[in-house]
Parts: C-alpha cells; sequence; structure tokens
C-alpha cells in the first residue's frame, strides 16, 4: 500500500459516493441527452451563483497557500474563473430568464454555504481536497458527456469547457497537491471532507428539478 498515491487512497475510499453522484439524474439526463429547458436554466442560475463562490473559496486558497509555486497556479485558476466562467453565465444569462439575482433554490444554498464553510474554516489542504472532489466529478462525468450527442448547444459548451486541457491540467494539479503537500496520516480527515463536498453536490444537482420551491 506505501506506494499508492494519498489521492487514489482517497478516491479509492470515497467511490462509492462519488459513484453515486456520477450516476445522478442530472448526469444521465445530460448523457441521455434529456435535460428538460427549464432544469437547465435553473441549473445555469445556481451554477453561475456557485463558480461566483468558487473565487472567494480559491481566494483563501492563495492566503492559505504554502508556496508561490501554489499561489502562482492559484492565482491562474482565479483569472480563468472570473475571465473565462464567469464569462460564460454572463452570455447565458443575457439570452434567459435567469441571471445573477435569481433566488437559490435551498438546496442550492446548502452546496453554496457547505462550501463556503469549509474553505472558511479549513486548511490549504482542506481546501485544495474540497476543489478536488469538485472537480474531479466534473472531469469524469464531462469526459463520458461529451462523446455523446448533446443537442442544446449551450449545455455542450459547458460540457466541453470542463473536458478541456486547462480544466484537466487544474483538476490534475489538486490531485498532485494532495500527494505532494498530505501525508497518510490525513487520509481520515481528507476522506470526509471529500466526502461531505460530494454529498454536497447531489444535494446542489437534484435542485433544479424541484421547482416550484417557496422559501
Ligand atoms: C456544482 C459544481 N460542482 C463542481 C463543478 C466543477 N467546477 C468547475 S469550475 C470549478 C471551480 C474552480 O475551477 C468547479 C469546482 C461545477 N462547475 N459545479
Amino acid at each position: 500500500m506505501a506506494d499508492v498515491r494519498l489521492s487514489d487512497r482517497i478516491l479509492d475510499r470515497c467511490a462509492p459516493v462519488l459513484n453515486t453522484m456520477l450516476e445522478h439524474r442530472f448526469v444521465e439526463d445530460v448523457c441521455a441527452d434529456a435535460v428538460p429547458a427549464d432544469v437547465f436554466d435553473r441549473y445555469l442560475a445556481y451554477e453561475g451563483a456557485f463558480v461566483d463562490t468558487a473565487i472567494s473559496i480559491f481566494a483563501l486558497a492563495v492566503a492559505r497557500a504554502p508556496d508561490i509555486e501554489s499561489r502562482r497556479h492559484l492565482i491562474g485558476v482565479l483569472d480563468a474563473l472570473a475571465n473565462v466562467q464567469i464569462s460564460y453565465f454572463e452570455t447565458q444569462f443575457a439570452a434567459r430568464d435567469v441571471g445573477w439575482d435569481t433566488k437559490l433554490h435551498p438546496q442550492a444554498a446548502i452546496f453554496r454555504d457547505g462550501m463556503a464553510e469549509l474553505a472558511a474554516n479549513g486548511s490549504f489542504l482542506d481546501i485544495v481536497t474540497a476543489m478536488f472532489a469538485a472537480e474531479w466529478m466534473y472531469w469524469s462525468w464531462c469526459r463520458r458527456a461529451i462523446s455523446l450527442p448533446i443537442s442544446n448547444s449551450d449545455l455542450r459548451a459547458w460540457v466541453a469547457l470542463h473536458t478541456e486541457d486547462d480544466f484537466a491540467e487544474q483538476a490534475l494539479w489538486l490531485k498532485n497537491a494532495i500527494d505532494r503537500y498530505g501525508s497518510d496520516a490525513e487520509l481520515d480527515q481528507l476522506s470526509a471532507i471529500f466526502t461531505r463536498v460530494t454529498e454536497l453536490e447531489i444535494i446542489f444537482h437534484h435542485a433544479p428539478y424541484e421547482f416550484p420551491h417557496d422559501t
């Protein structure tokens, strides 16, 4: 076991919950080209809010990073979030009935608040692991989905964004950072964070299907 990387041990430990997320109705609907239009609209509103939150989370990671190499990399992530991902939502929202001011479904708010809390209270490695869970999961299912027909070109573009080299490198950087900065003694703690994030993801991806909501 000694030669198995910490990040792979975490993935192994968390495989059941990760697989549950990878089989989520939303993922299955994307792969079956069957996401209802109103579900996609609400998903985009909640996603846009999360990408905005992700900027704050990565900013905390920059603040707590142990060296300049990590800081440089994470500042690049912040740049991509602010100038590539947010731009995608600006274009989408201009053409739709939803936007930055759309009220979050309570379950989308649970995800946002849970992620923000993990970051606020977590160490550099805790934050890296939380975002590794979120990015690795998207990279995994989007690679599957991109080889299937997706008739909505906006949804297709969103899936494609998560299969590009830049995104893959980012997910791999997080994975490698766990191995570089973590130790086996942290396996339990980091696996708990990975599990918690993936549970929050499952809650988040139910939200666009549950409408109307009145809270
Ligand atoms: C709900 C949700 N979970 C994970 C991702 C994947 N993802 C794409 S960009 C980004 C932030 C940093 O790059 C993350 C985590 C997502 N988009 N939405």
